[in-house]
């Protein structure tokens, strides 16, 4: 064990009712929206492909150009209660907001820059307003929050002489009382979701890190931060020279599932989900494949079949409306959690061989078992394996309650036989067990 001042401060989960809260979400929602939306990803009829959130980065886009978006900024049609009945219908537990995203550009009126929505057309805050409506509807609110910060002059990438640590110690003072305002203007939010934290400028402050880590709890008591905050007294992140998780959950699956269950660490994680290849902000031209609702629902059965969450991202664009296809997309996976949310919520990890027709999940509240069910064999029957002295006592669809035929199979496995093979989506069967003894008969039984 390396003796460490800025490692973790908890080893293993945290477990107090707000973390227990979050662990059982199952399914959330990301929104970029800022500057960039307007753009959608072009400028003078040119398209940026990197991500469009990034566009300012893009070498045919001056930053002077970019950074007077703000004199255009007017998100007409943004209604926050539209955004909340989307998200409710969609079955999301959490939402994860953009306050300010690399570019600097504040969307609510911080009094520490005027790099902010008071100075656009539009002059209101978008934060508030949306806080309020998030939590009116039951969906906790989470602030995403950019700690580098293209716009501040004292932001540095590195620090290599004094004159850069001074300026960035004035950097750190900003960003603690940006993010002071935030939770004290905002107090209904459940945690501060932090990106940007990738630079040797800020690898090499850990101890403020951990110090601001602090100060955040402290006065906003059971705040949620994942492991994108800190860094170590090595300028390690998400995990500290030791291997132990500096967050209360780990924040590094971003356009990415574990493999399985071992490569969770056994932390408390995420997954943050772009529908398009990539790209989080409004893009006129999404990139790549486009996930169908089915591949991302398949995607929200293996995060919570592994413990974790799963946040999809939606990029309104820049006049606070979502382009038809999330909308699309939101409706068929609230459709889908309308039927099966039983599986999803307060549900985590099962401890039975995975097969190939899709992923068990189990409930926290009263370990009721069921299968999600992706890949319907040829033949029809579906095999469970169940851990040693557990066995399958009776198997049903959760959609219509209809009991289905247990074949017992060597030791205690079965195959649940499905009649109509020609399902057409995914679909849950709920298992019920018991311990000892066998409590279905095989039919031909071969002594
Ligand atoms: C290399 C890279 C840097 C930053 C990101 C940001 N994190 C996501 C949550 C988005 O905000 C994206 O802009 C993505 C990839």
């Amino acid at each position: 064990q390396v003796p460490l001042q800025h490692g973790a401060h908890r080893i293993g989960k945290r477990t107090d009712a707000d973390m227990n809260r979050w662990r059982d979400y199952g399914l959330g929602e990301f929104i970029h929206m800022g500057l960039y939306s307007i753009l959608g990803g072009d400028y003078n009829s040119m398209h940026y492909d990197g991500a469009a959130e990034w566009i300012r980065s893009w070498n045919k886009l001056p930053h002077e150009v970019y950074d007077n978006l703000y004199k255009k900024f007017d998100p007409k049609n943004f209604d926050p209660e539209v955004w909340a009945r989307m998200a409710k219908n969609m079955g999301v537990r959490y939402v994860t907001i953009t306050t300010k995203h690399h570019d600097g550009f504040c969307l609510w009126p911080s009094k520490y820059t005027d790099f902010n929505i008071t100075k656009t057309p539009y002059k209101k805050d978008m934060i508030g307003p949306l806080v309020k409506a998030f939590d009116q509807a039951g969906i906790d609110v989470y602030l995403y929050f950019s700690v580098m910060d293209w716009h501040q002059a004292d932001w540095r990438y590195d620090l290599k002489t004094v004159a850069d640590s001074v300026a960035f110690n004035r950097f750190k003072t900003f960003t603690k009382n940006q993010l002071t305002e935030l939770l004290t203007l905002y107090p209904q939010t459940k945690g501060l979701w932090f990106d940007g934290t990738w630079d040797n400028s800020w690898k090499k402050s850990g101890a403020f890190s951990d110090s601001l880590d602090q100060y955040l709890k402290k006065i906003h008591p059971g705040l949620i931060i994942g492991s994108r905050l800190r860094a170590d007294d090595y300028g390690n992140r998400h995990f500290d020279a030791n291997g132990h998780l500096m967050g209360d959950y780990e924040q590094g699956w971003e356009r990415k599932i574990p493999s399985d269950y071992t490569a969770t660490r056994g932390n408390d994680w995420d997954c943050i989900m772009t529908i398009p290849q990539n790209g989080w902000g409004y893009s006129k031209t999404w990139m790549g494949h486009w996930k169908t609702p089915y591949e991302l629902i398949e995607m929200l059965a293996k995060c919570v079949s592994l413990d974790g969450n799963f946040v999809v991202n939606f990029g309104p664009k820049g006049d606070g409306t979502f382009r038809k296809k999330e909308l699309q997309t939101a409706d068929s996976i609230g459709a889908w959690m309308k039927v099966n949310h039983e599986a999803i919520y307060n549900a985590g990890y099962l401890n039975w061989t995975k097969q190939d027709w899709g992923y068990y999940t189990r409930s926290r509240k009263d370990g009721k078992i069921y299968m999600i069910v992706f890949n319907v064999p040829i033949n029809g029957a579906l095999k469970v394996s169940p851990a040693k002295k557990e066995h399958i006592k009776k198997a049903y669809l959760l959609q219509d309650n209809k009991t289905l035929h247990v074949e017992a199979l060597d030791g205690n496995d079965v195959f649940i036989q499905l009649e109509q093979k020609n399902q057409q989506e995914p679909f849950v069967i709920v298992l019920e067990t018991g311990q000892g003894g066998q409590a279905v008969e095989g039919e031909n039984k071969h002594v």
